[in-house]
């Protein structure tokens, strides 16, 4: 996968050294079903790039569907077939077999002699699955007066793109994703770290919105009702408010936060921790089902208020307390859209609040990961607000993507012998892997990882076998 591709230079347009690369641990489970569709079999770590995709075709809206159907005759049989499965709308059920992701769709798809695709069936496609094309430097730098970049609102939102593999990942409304959009190019990123196994989503809607807006949207405009774990969260919480003692806190969600805009900074702080009082007595009534994300998705409505109390604390000159206020909302933002928008905006308050070397690593961190290593990514989507900061940013050095990252493990037993699976983001290559032995402790380390101390009796690192899957990211020592 191209980690080391230069950022800098994708993000002033210049594509000419990008290329479709996928990760390789990514497989089809099923399409057009609710059921699992793109999974990952190795662990991936925050900030790694999944996909880099470039669209098929990139035209205003309304004319996209009749030009991929003309086009369709020039399009190779790979990527016909690639668009031919995209999703219509019909439930194409889940496979007997995965197929990787930079196979699909592999024996899957249909001969290409046999039809073309219909019109009415690419108006479906298009419809269920094109995204917004933008061009760099655009929704991503949101100066109130412009980037720079000289394009008005209507120019930047005109453009629509297919992409065929991209489209492929299901939804969340709490997405293990995020998305950049560039020009005709998507790139797809872990935006936390992820478990083998985990289903990898993006979102379809905006995911600011209260859980019935969500749910009515996606249903009308994909087709489905959403199940994911922060909707039947929210719905369960929805649903458990017979005595209306949520009132206050269902008032907080974006649309309404206008209307505490006028209040005095105490008398909005009292209006925010009664609301966060009530849903917390709430959680405690859901029978210790509430996780602690569950405990930060609850607190969501709360984030424009809490942003509005700390920028007013800090007019105050109160600045420990404002940044406390932006860091609890950064991390309830975390927990429903990790490596966002919302993340960059939140992390340039910070930065006006307390211009310190760990917030401002924090955010050249955060853009890395999210949306492209290297100083000139920061400075267009972070550091054009904070002049001032720029020559600090250039002297800090540059973060590492992925950071440390956990080596997990587990033990299993097999017919006269006993394996120790031990599996890893950090893992690349097994030559890399450290294995060593300590009394009754195995120690097993790798560039980038946090060591690991597992408890094992009586080990001889010199007559055991390991075995490992660079695919999964997986050691297998077997003893
Ligand atoms: C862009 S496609 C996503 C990939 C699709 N599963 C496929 O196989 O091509 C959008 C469609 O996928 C299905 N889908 C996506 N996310 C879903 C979810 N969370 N639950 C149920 N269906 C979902 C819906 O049918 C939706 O119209």
């Amino acid at each position: 996968m191209a980690a080391d591709m230069d950022w800098e230079r994708v993000w002033q347009g210049d594509f000419s050294q990008v290329q479709q690369s996928f990760h390789e641990s990514l497989e089809v489970r099923c399409i057009a079903s609710s059921g699992r569709g793109v999974i990952t079999l190795a662990p991936l770590h925050a900030g790694e790039l999944l996909l880099a995709e470039r669209a098929l075709q990139v035209a205003p809206e309304k004319d996209l569907a009749e030009m991929l159907q003309k086009q369709q005759t020039e399009l190779d049989d790979l990527a016909w077939k690639r668009l031919d499965l995209m999703c219509d709308g019909g439930d194409l059920a889940v496979f007997s077999k995965p197929v990787a992701l930079r196979a699909w769709p592999g024996e899957m798809g249909r001969e290409r002699s046999s039809s073309s695709i219909s019109l009415p069936s690419m108006r479906r496609k298009v419809d269920l699955n094109a995204y917004r094309c933008a061009p760099p430097v655009s929704d991503y730098a949101f100066s109130e007066g412009g980037t720079g970049s000289g394009t008005g609102e209507e120019e930047r939102h005109s453009s629509y793109g297919v992409f065929p593999l991209a489209s492929l990942f299901n939804h969340s409304c709490a997405p293990n994703m995020c998305k950049v959009l560039l020009a005709d190019w998507v790139f797809l990123r872990a935006a936390r770290d992820i478990e083998p196994l985990e289903e990898l989503t993006q979102f379809y809607c905006d995911i600011r919105m209260p859980v019935e807006m969500r749910q009515k949207e996606l249903s009308e405009l994909f087709g489905f009702s959403c199940a994911c774990p922060r909707c039947r969260f929210e719905l369960q919480l929805e649903s458990n408010d017979g005595d209306g003692s949520l009132e206050l806190w269902r008032r907080f969600y974006s649309c309404e936060v206008p209307l505490v805009h006028q209040r005095f900074a105490s008398e909005l702080q009292g209006l925010v921790e009664a609301a966060e009082a009530a849903v917390k007595a709430k959680l405690e009534t859901m029978d210790g089902r509430a996780t602690s994300q569950c405990g930060h998705w609850a607190l969501w409505p709360l984030v424009p208020a809490l942003q509005q109390l700390a920028a007013r604390l800090r007019l105050d000159g109160r600045l420990e307390e404002s940044l406390e206020l932006f860091r609890r909302a950064d991390e309830v933002v975390r927990s429903v859209v990790p490596l966002s928008n919302i993340h960059l905006r939140l992390h340039s308050e910070m930065l006006l609040t307390c211009r310190s070397d760990t917030t401002l690593a924090e955010s050249l961190w955060l853009v890395a990961a999210g949306f492209g290593s290297g100083l000139q990514v920061w400075q267009t989507l972070v550091g054009f607000r904070l002049p001032r900061l720029a020559a600090r940013a250039a002297s800090l050095p540059a973060p590492v993507v992925p950071g440390r990252c956990t080596i997990h493990f587990r033990w299993e037993e097999g017919l006269g012998s006993r394996s120790l699976l031990l599996w890893s983001a950090a893992f690349r290559s097994s030559s890399e892997i450290c294995l060593d032995a300590s009394k009754d402790v195995l120690i097993c380390n790798a560039p980038n990882a946090e060591e690991l101390k597992v408890s094992c009796s009586n080990v001889d690192v010199a007559r055991m076998e390991t075995k490992f899957s660079r695919k999964r990211r997986c050691l297998t020592v077997i003893f």
